[in-house]
Protein backbone atom coordinates (compact mmCIF):
# COMPACT_ATOMS: atom_id res chain seq x y z
CA UNK A 1 0.00 0.00 0.00
CA UNK A 2 1.24 3.44 -0.79
CA UNK A 3 1.78 5.78 2.30
CA UNK A 4 1.60 9.33 1.32
CA UNK A 5 4.80 9.92 3.39
CA UNK A 6 6.73 7.34 0.84
CA UNK A 7 7.74 10.32 -1.12
CA UNK A 8 9.48 11.40 2.16
CA UNK A 9 11.31 8.69 2.32
CA UNK A 10 8.65 6.46 4.83
CA UNK A 11 9.55 3.03 5.01
CA UNK A 12 8.73 -0.13 7.00
CA UNK A 13 11.35 0.04 9.46
CA UNK A 14 10.00 4.22 9.56
CA UNK A 15 6.67 2.88 10.26
CA UNK A 16 7.75 0.59 13.37
CA UNK A 17 9.33 3.46 14.74
CA UNK A 18 6.32 5.31 15.06
CA UNK A 19 4.19 2.79 16.71
CA UNK A 20 4.30 3.43 20.02
CA UNK A 21 3.77 7.13 19.48
CA UNK A 22 0.58 8.09 19.59
CA UNK A 23 1.07 11.56 17.55
CA UNK A 24 0.84 12.21 13.52
CA UNK A 25 4.20 11.29 12.51
CA UNK A 26 5.56 13.88 10.35
CA UNK A 27 9.34 14.45 8.64
CA UNK A 28 11.37 17.63 9.00
CA UNK A 29 11.73 19.40 5.59
CA UNK A 30 12.90 22.52 6.67
CA UNK A 31 14.38 24.10 10.19
CA UNK A 32 13.83 27.47 10.65
CA UNK A 33 14.38 29.89 14.07
CA UNK A 34 11.55 28.20 16.45
CA UNK A 35 9.25 27.00 13.31
CA UNK A 36 10.03 24.30 10.74
CA UNK A 37 8.05 22.70 7.75
CA UNK A 38 7.38 19.30 8.93
CA UNK A 39 5.51 16.57 6.05
CA UNK A 40 2.39 15.16 7.17
CA UNK A 41 0.23 13.12 5.43
CA UNK A 42 -2.10 15.27 4.43
CA UNK A 43 0.56 17.76 3.29
CA UNK A 44 3.40 20.07 4.39
CA UNK A 45 2.34 21.63 7.72
CA UNK A 46 4.12 24.71 9.26
CA UNK A 47 4.89 23.61 12.75
CA UNK A 48 6.72 25.53 16.19
CA UNK A 49 9.68 23.46 17.15
CA UNK A 50 8.72 24.73 20.98
CA UNK A 51 12.63 24.59 21.90
CA UNK A 52 13.79 21.51 20.18
CA UNK A 53 17.29 21.10 18.69
CA UNK A 54 16.08 19.56 15.27
CA UNK A 55 17.43 19.22 11.98
CA UNK A 56 16.67 18.55 8.59
CA UNK A 57 15.69 15.01 8.01
CA UNK A 58 13.94 14.64 11.55
CA UNK A 59 11.13 11.80 12.06
CA UNK A 60 8.61 13.48 14.83
CA UNK A 61 5.38 13.54 15.94
CA UNK A 62 2.91 16.62 15.65
CA UNK A 63 0.02 17.64 17.44
CA UNK A 64 -2.33 20.78 17.66
CA UNK A 65 -1.86 22.43 20.96
CA UNK A 66 -3.50 25.06 21.05
CA UNK A 67 -3.70 27.65 17.84
CA UNK A 68 -1.14 25.77 15.88
CA UNK A 69 0.46 22.47 15.38
CA UNK A 70 3.73 21.80 17.00
CA UNK A 71 6.23 19.22 17.11
CA UNK A 72 5.97 17.32 20.23
CA UNK A 73 8.64 13.99 20.09
CA UNK A 74 11.51 13.60 17.93
CA UNK A 75 12.12 9.88 17.19
CA UNK A 76 15.33 8.69 17.60
CA UNK A 77 17.77 9.43 14.85
CA UNK A 78 19.82 6.37 12.70
CA UNK A 79 22.21 8.35 11.22
CA UNK A 80 23.17 11.86 11.32
CA UNK A 81 25.79 13.98 9.54
CA UNK A 82 27.72 16.44 12.36
CA UNK A 83 29.83 18.96 11.92
CA UNK A 84 32.05 21.08 14.80
CA UNK A 85 31.26 24.40 14.64
CA UNK A 86 34.27 26.87 15.78
CA UNK A 87 34.58 28.64 17.66
CA UNK A 88 32.34 26.85 20.27
CA UNK A 89 33.45 23.42 19.72
CA UNK A 90 29.48 22.31 19.56
CA UNK A 91 28.30 19.40 17.18
CA UNK A 92 26.18 20.83 14.37
CA UNK A 93 23.75 18.65 13.25
CA UNK A 94 23.56 19.61 9.08
CA UNK A 95 21.18 16.26 8.35
CA UNK A 96 19.09 13.16 10.27
CA UNK A 97 18.01 9.75 8.76
CA UNK A 98 20.60 9.70 5.53
CA UNK A 99 20.97 6.57 4.05
CA UNK A 100 23.34 8.24 1.10
CA UNK A 101 25.65 10.81 1.45
CA UNK A 102 26.84 11.99 -1.92
CA UNK A 103 29.92 13.83 -1.74
CA UNK A 104 30.54 16.10 -4.31
CA UNK A 105 33.54 17.87 -6.52
CA UNK A 106 34.08 19.66 -9.42
CA UNK A 107 36.24 18.17 -12.48
CA UNK A 108 36.61 21.51 -14.58
CA UNK A 109 39.44 22.19 -11.65
CA UNK A 110 42.40 20.60 -9.37
CA UNK A 111 40.50 17.76 -7.85
CA UNK A 112 41.60 18.35 -3.78
CA UNK A 113 41.94 14.76 -2.38
CA UNK A 114 42.77 15.42 1.26
CA UNK A 115 39.15 17.82 1.11
CA UNK A 116 37.41 14.30 -0.36
CA UNK A 117 39.00 12.45 2.85
CA UNK A 118 37.52 14.77 5.17
CA UNK A 119 34.39 14.59 3.89
CA UNK A 120 34.32 11.13 3.45
CA UNK A 121 35.28 11.08 7.16
CA UNK A 122 32.12 13.59 8.04
CA UNK A 123 29.79 11.12 5.57
CA UNK A 124 31.02 7.81 6.68
CA UNK A 125 30.96 8.78 10.67
CA UNK A 126 26.76 9.75 10.00
CA UNK A 127 26.51 6.10 9.47
CA UNK A 128 25.10 6.40 5.58
CA UNK A 129 26.86 5.09 2.54
CA UNK A 130 28.93 7.66 0.82
CA UNK A 131 29.15 7.74 -2.65
CA UNK A 132 31.51 10.48 -4.67
CA UNK A 133 30.31 12.18 -7.81
CA UNK A 134 32.78 14.39 -9.95
CA UNK A 135 31.00 16.44 -11.47
CA UNK A 136 31.03 19.26 -14.73
CA UNK A 137 32.47 16.13 -16.55
CA UNK A 138 32.03 17.91 -19.45
CA UNK A 139 34.70 20.66 -18.89
CA UNK A 140 36.94 18.04 -17.66
CA UNK A 141 40.08 16.12 -18.75
CA UNK A 142 41.45 12.91 -18.63
CA UNK A 143 37.98 11.50 -16.64
CA UNK A 144 39.28 8.58 -16.40
CA UNK A 145 42.43 8.83 -15.01
CA UNK A 146 40.71 11.04 -12.32
CA UNK A 147 38.45 8.80 -11.70
CA UNK A 148 41.14 5.99 -10.74
CA UNK A 149 42.88 8.26 -8.85
CA UNK A 150 40.12 9.31 -6.61
CA UNK A 151 39.23 5.58 -6.36
CA UNK A 152 42.60 4.82 -4.50
CA UNK A 153 41.74 7.13 -2.23
CA UNK A 154 37.71 6.16 -1.23
CA UNK A 155 37.83 2.27 -0.27
CA UNK A 156 34.75 0.89 -0.35
CA UNK A 157 32.91 3.88 -2.16
CA UNK A 158 31.80 4.21 -6.08
CA UNK A 159 33.06 6.81 -7.96
CA UNK A 160 31.47 8.32 -10.86
CA UNK A 161 31.80 11.23 -12.95
CA UNK A 162 28.36 13.22 -13.90
CA UNK A 163 27.47 16.47 -16.00
CA UNK A 164 24.64 17.75 -15.29
CA UNK A 165 25.28 19.76 -18.23
CA UNK A 166 24.85 16.80 -20.76
CA UNK A 167 23.72 14.23 -18.72
CA UNK A 168 26.05 12.06 -18.93
CA UNK A 169 26.97 9.56 -15.51
CA UNK A 170 23.26 10.46 -14.41
CA UNK A 171 21.62 7.42 -15.16
CA UNK A 172 24.31 5.38 -13.27
CA UNK A 173 24.04 7.81 -10.40
CA UNK A 174 20.24 7.51 -10.02
CA UNK A 175 20.75 3.64 -9.93
CA UNK A 176 23.88 3.63 -6.84
CA UNK A 177 21.39 6.18 -4.86
CA UNK A 178 18.93 4.92 -1.68
CA UNK A 179 16.49 5.90 0.11
CA UNK A 180 17.30 9.74 1.61
CA UNK A 181 20.25 11.18 -0.17
CA UNK A 182 22.35 14.24 1.26
CA UNK A 183 24.41 16.94 -1.21
CA UNK A 184 27.54 17.81 0.74
CA UNK A 185 30.61 19.49 -0.92
CA UNK A 186 32.48 22.75 -1.31
CA UNK A 187 30.44 25.86 -2.90
CA UNK A 188 30.72 25.94 -6.44
CA UNK A 189 30.59 22.51 -6.66
CA UNK A 190 27.34 21.39 -8.90
CA UNK A 191 25.55 20.32 -6.33
CA UNK A 192 22.50 22.75 -6.68
CA UNK A 193 23.21 21.90 -10.60
CA UNK A 194 23.03 17.99 -9.92
CA UNK A 195 19.91 18.24 -7.65
CA UNK A 196 17.92 20.26 -10.10
CA UNK A 197 18.71 17.22 -12.33
CA UNK A 198 17.90 14.81 -9.92
CA UNK A 199 14.62 16.31 -8.97
CA UNK A 200 13.68 16.67 -12.82
CA UNK A 201 13.42 20.43 -11.93
CA UNK A 202 14.70 23.57 -11.53
CA UNK A 203 13.75 23.84 -7.45
CA UNK A 204 16.89 25.04 -5.88
CA UNK A 205 18.79 28.15 -7.14
CA UNK A 206 21.87 28.04 -8.69
CA UNK A 207 24.65 30.38 -8.86
CA UNK A 208 27.29 31.19 -11.60
CA UNK A 209 30.80 30.93 -10.75
CA UNK A 210 32.42 34.51 -10.28
CA UNK A 211 34.77 34.27 -13.30
CA UNK A 212 37.18 36.49 -12.18
CA UNK A 213 38.09 33.76 -9.30
CA UNK A 214 36.27 30.42 -9.64
CA UNK A 215 34.90 30.72 -6.72
CA UNK A 216 31.38 29.79 -6.18
CA UNK A 217 29.22 32.48 -4.08
CA UNK A 218 26.65 30.93 -1.50
CA UNK A 219 23.34 29.72 -3.16
CA UNK A 220 22.32 27.39 -1.22
CA UNK A 221 20.81 28.87 2.14
CA UNK A 222 18.55 26.52 3.44
CA UNK A 223 18.51 22.99 3.79
CA UNK A 224 15.87 21.60 2.37
CA UNK A 225 14.34 17.93 2.23
CA UNK A 226 12.69 17.44 -1.60
CA UNK A 227 11.17 14.37 -3.06
CA UNK A 228 12.97 12.39 -6.07
CA UNK A 229 10.70 11.51 -8.82
CA UNK A 230 12.45 7.98 -8.96
CA UNK A 231 12.31 7.45 -5.21
CA UNK A 232 13.92 8.46 -2.04
CA UNK A 233 14.80 12.05 -0.73
CA UNK A 234 17.35 14.23 -1.49
CA UNK A 235 18.50 17.20 1.01
CA UNK A 236 21.13 19.69 -0.18
CA UNK A 237 23.09 21.73 2.16
CA UNK A 238 24.95 24.58 1.64
CA UNK A 239 28.63 25.08 0.10
CA UNK A 240 30.81 23.72 3.20
CA UNK A 241 33.75 26.44 3.07
CA UNK A 242 34.87 24.55 5.77
CA UNK A 243 34.36 21.39 7.49
CA UNK A 244 35.39 20.75 10.85
CA UNK A 245 35.33 17.13 12.42
CA UNK A 246 33.33 15.96 15.13
CA UNK A 247 34.08 12.77 16.39
CA UNK A 248 34.58 10.92 13.50
CA UNK A 249 37.60 8.29 14.79
CA UNK A 250 35.05 5.60 13.17
CA UNK A 251 34.77 7.97 9.99
CA UNK A 252 38.71 8.44 9.78
CA UNK A 253 39.16 4.55 10.09
CA UNK A 254 36.76 3.75 7.34
CA UNK A 255 38.28 6.53 5.11
CA UNK A 256 41.66 4.91 5.42
CA UNK A 257 41.12 1.54 5.39
CA UNK A 258 44.37 0.59 3.98
CA UNK A 259 46.09 2.25 6.47
CA UNK A 260 44.59 0.67 9.30
CA UNK A 261 45.02 -2.61 7.42
CA UNK A 262 48.63 -1.90 7.45
CA UNK A 263 48.65 -0.50 11.04
CA UNK A 264 48.04 -3.95 12.08
CA UNK A 265 50.87 -5.39 10.73
CA UNK A 266 53.15 -3.03 12.52
CA UNK A 267 55.55 -4.73 14.92
CA UNK A 268 54.44 -3.04 17.85
CA UNK A 269 50.50 -2.81 18.79
CA UNK A 270 51.52 1.18 19.66
CA UNK A 271 53.01 1.96 16.49
CA UNK A 272 52.87 5.93 15.98
CA UNK A 273 54.63 5.15 12.12
CA UNK A 274 57.03 7.99 12.84
CA UNK A 275 60.14 6.26 13.11
CA UNK A 276 59.78 3.04 15.18
CA UNK A 277 61.37 0.08 13.82
CA UNK A 278 59.23 -2.56 11.86
CA UNK A 279 55.99 -0.35 11.31
CA UNK A 280 54.05 -1.96 8.27
CA UNK A 281 52.83 1.89 7.30
CA UNK A 282 56.38 3.53 6.92
CA UNK A 283 57.34 0.63 4.96
CA UNK A 284 54.44 0.67 2.49
CA UNK A 285 55.42 4.67 1.81
CA UNK A 286 59.17 3.23 1.24
CA UNK A 287 57.69 1.13 -1.23
CA UNK A 288 55.61 3.44 -2.87
CA UNK A 289 52.49 1.37 -1.98
CA UNK A 290 51.23 3.96 0.19
CA UNK A 291 51.56 7.44 -0.70
CA UNK A 292 53.46 10.38 1.61
CA UNK A 293 50.33 12.85 1.13
CA UNK A 294 47.69 10.30 2.43
CA UNK A 295 49.70 9.16 5.26
CA UNK A 296 49.98 13.07 6.09
CA UNK A 297 46.21 13.25 5.28
CA UNK A 298 45.37 10.90 7.53
CA UNK A 299 47.57 11.91 10.65
CA UNK A 300 46.27 15.43 10.19
CA UNK A 301 42.70 14.27 10.51
CA UNK A 302 43.48 12.15 13.64
CA UNK A 303 44.80 14.95 15.21
CA UNK A 304 42.06 17.50 14.35
CA UNK A 305 39.96 14.99 15.96
CA UNK A 306 41.74 14.41 18.87
CA UNK A 307 41.67 17.73 19.36
CA UNK A 308 38.09 18.55 18.78
CA UNK A 309 37.24 15.36 21.50
CA UNK A 310 39.65 17.08 24.27
CA UNK A 311 37.92 20.51 23.79
CA UNK A 312 34.43 19.46 24.03
CA UNK A 313 35.16 17.08 26.82
CA UNK A 314 36.57 20.16 28.55
CA UNK A 315 33.82 22.12 27.15
CA UNK A 316 31.53 19.14 29.06
CA UNK A 317 33.28 19.35 32.09
CA UNK A 318 33.04 23.41 32.80
CA UNK A 319 29.49 23.00 31.92
CA UNK A 320 29.59 19.95 34.43
CA UNK A 321 31.00 21.92 37.15
CA UNK A 322 28.43 24.59 36.78
CA UNK A 323 25.62 22.61 36.59
CA UNK A 324 26.92 21.39 39.97
CA UNK A 325 28.05 24.37 41.36
CA UNK A 326 24.65 26.13 40.96
CA UNK A 327 22.80 23.43 42.42
CA UNK A 328 24.57 23.36 45.51
CA UNK A 329 24.42 27.00 46.13
CA UNK A 330 20.94 26.31 45.72
CA UNK A 331 20.83 23.64 48.76
CA UNK A 332 22.93 26.05 50.36
CA UNK A 333 20.07 28.76 49.93
CA UNK A 334 17.21 25.75 50.93
CA UNK A 335 19.39 25.57 54.06
CA UNK A 336 19.71 28.89 55.25
CA UNK A 337 15.61 29.62 54.56
CA UNK A 338 14.70 26.85 56.51
N1 LIG B 1 30.12 22.72 -17.32
C1 LIG B 1 29.35 22.44 -16.27
N2 LIG B 1 29.07 23.38 -15.37
C2 LIG B 1 28.30 23.05 -14.32
C3 LIG B 1 27.77 21.75 -14.16
N3 LIG B 1 27.05 21.71 -13.00
C4 LIG B 1 27.12 22.95 -12.47
N4 LIG B 1 27.86 23.78 -13.27
C5 LIG B 1 28.14 25.19 -13.01
O1 LIG B 1 28.86 25.36 -11.79
C6 LIG B 1 28.44 26.56 -11.11
C7 LIG B 1 28.07 26.28 -9.65
O2 LIG B 1 26.96 25.41 -9.60
P1 LIG B 1 25.97 25.33 -8.35
O3 LIG B 1 25.06 24.21 -8.64
O4 LIG B 1 25.37 26.65 -8.03
O5 LIG B 1 27.00 24.96 -7.17
P2 LIG B 1 26.68 24.61 -5.62
O6 LIG B 1 27.59 23.51 -5.25
O7 LIG B 1 25.24 24.37 -5.42
O8 LIG B 1 27.11 25.92 -4.88
P3 LIG B 1 26.59 26.48 -3.44
O9 LIG B 1 25.13 26.67 -3.55
O10 LIG B 1 27.36 27.75 -3.30
O11 LIG B 1 26.97 25.46 -2.44
C8 LIG B 1 27.30 27.15 -11.96
O12 LIG B 1 27.84 28.15 -12.78
C9 LIG B 1 26.85 25.96 -12.79
O13 LIG B 1 26.29 26.38 -14.01
C10 LIG B 1 28.08 20.77 -15.17
O14 LIG B 1 27.69 19.60 -15.13
N5 LIG B 1 28.88 21.17 -16.19
ZN1 LIG C 1 53.62 1.59 12.36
Amino acid sequence: MVHPLDRYGWNDSVATSFASYPDTPARIVRVDKGQCDAATSGGVVRARTADRQLCTGDWVTVADRGDAPTVIDLLPRTTAIRRSSSPRSEAQMLAANVDTVLVTTALDGDVDLARIERLLALAWESGAQPVIALTKADAAQHVLDRIARVQTIAPGVSVLAVSATTGDGIDILIAVLSGTVALIGPSGAGKSTLANTLLGKELLATNAVRSVDGKGRHTTVHRELLPLPFGGALIDTPGLRGVGLWDAAHGIEKVFADVDTLAHQCRFDDCHHVAEPGCAVLAAVESGTLEQRRLDSYRKLLRENDWVAARSDARLRSERTRVVKSKSRELRRMYKSR
